[in-house]
């Protein structure tokens, strides 16, 4: 399945600024996501090293992404990027059942940051290629998701094989999806607000051309 950013970001089209934070444990298969989505095209890799956020902007879709693995050190200051995210994608080596609790582990810890507590959460249940992947039905126990259910938070496990582009779509689409019943109950919000500010243009109006300023001035 052949297809690029732009196919990606005419899903989010209608959006105004959508921000994903990627992240996951190291060689989960962020970076080759990310290129995938970026340029169409699966390019070899080498391990993101250090703090090294990676964006990708592309119209109105920006995508950040970074691995969770380990360093405690730095962790404060994640934070800075958790600001207007409207989402996560957590991406899974489905294949490395010696890690998954420590994915499970990291998954929880972002998803309670209190700046994403309410953000849908798209897990990319990544290298389904590989014969010992774990299929997304083990997935959903092994990453406790159930948690997510109690709380009623959105979420999603989409099963992909990065190196092969597939499934990638399908997830964000999940993720607009999701996000738009949102996006339109933000409308009504905007239109009271606007309507509030003609209102008090009209009083304010009144209030100079009647006199009642002269009149309660004797009062106050
Ligand atoms: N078999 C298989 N390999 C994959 C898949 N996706 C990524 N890989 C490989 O997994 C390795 C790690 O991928 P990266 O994209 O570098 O992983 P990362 O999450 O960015 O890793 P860090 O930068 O270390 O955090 C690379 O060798 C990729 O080619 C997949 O779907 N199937
Ligand atoms: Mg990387």
């Amino acid at each position: 399945m052949g297809y690029s950013m732009s196919k990606i970001a005419s899903i989010f089209s209608k959006q105004k600024e959508i921000r994903l934070l990627v992240c996951g444990l190291d060689a989960a298969g962020k970076t080759t996501m990310l290129y995938v989505t970026k340029l169409g095209e699966v390019v070899t890799t080498i391990p993101t090293i250090g703090f090294n956020v990676e964006t990708v902007l592309y119209k109105n879709l920006q995508i950040v992404s970074w691995d969770v693995g380990g360093r405690d050190k730095i962790r404060p200051l994640w934070r800075h990027y958790y600001q207007d995210t409207s989402g996560i994608v957590f991406v899974v080596d489905s294949n490395d059942r010696d890690r998954i609790d420590e994915a499970k582990v990291q998954l929880h810890e972002i998803a309670n940051e209190d700046l994403l507590r309410e953000v849908p959460i798209l897990v990319f249940a990544n290298k389904q290629d590989l014969p010992n992947a774990l299929s997304v039905k083990e997935l959903e126990e092994k990453l406790d998701v159930a948690k997510f259910d109690k709380i009623q938070r959105k979420w999603c496990i989409q099963p992909t094989i990065a190196i092969q582009k597939e499934g990638i779509q399908e997830g964000f689409q999940w993720m607009v999806d999701t996000l738009k019943p949102k996006t339109d109950l933000k409308a009504p919000i905007i239109e009271t607000m606007v309507d509030s500010v003609t209102m008090k243009d009209d009083l304010l109006s009144i209030w100079k051309s009647s006199g009642l300023k002269a009149l309660t001035s004797k009062f106050i």
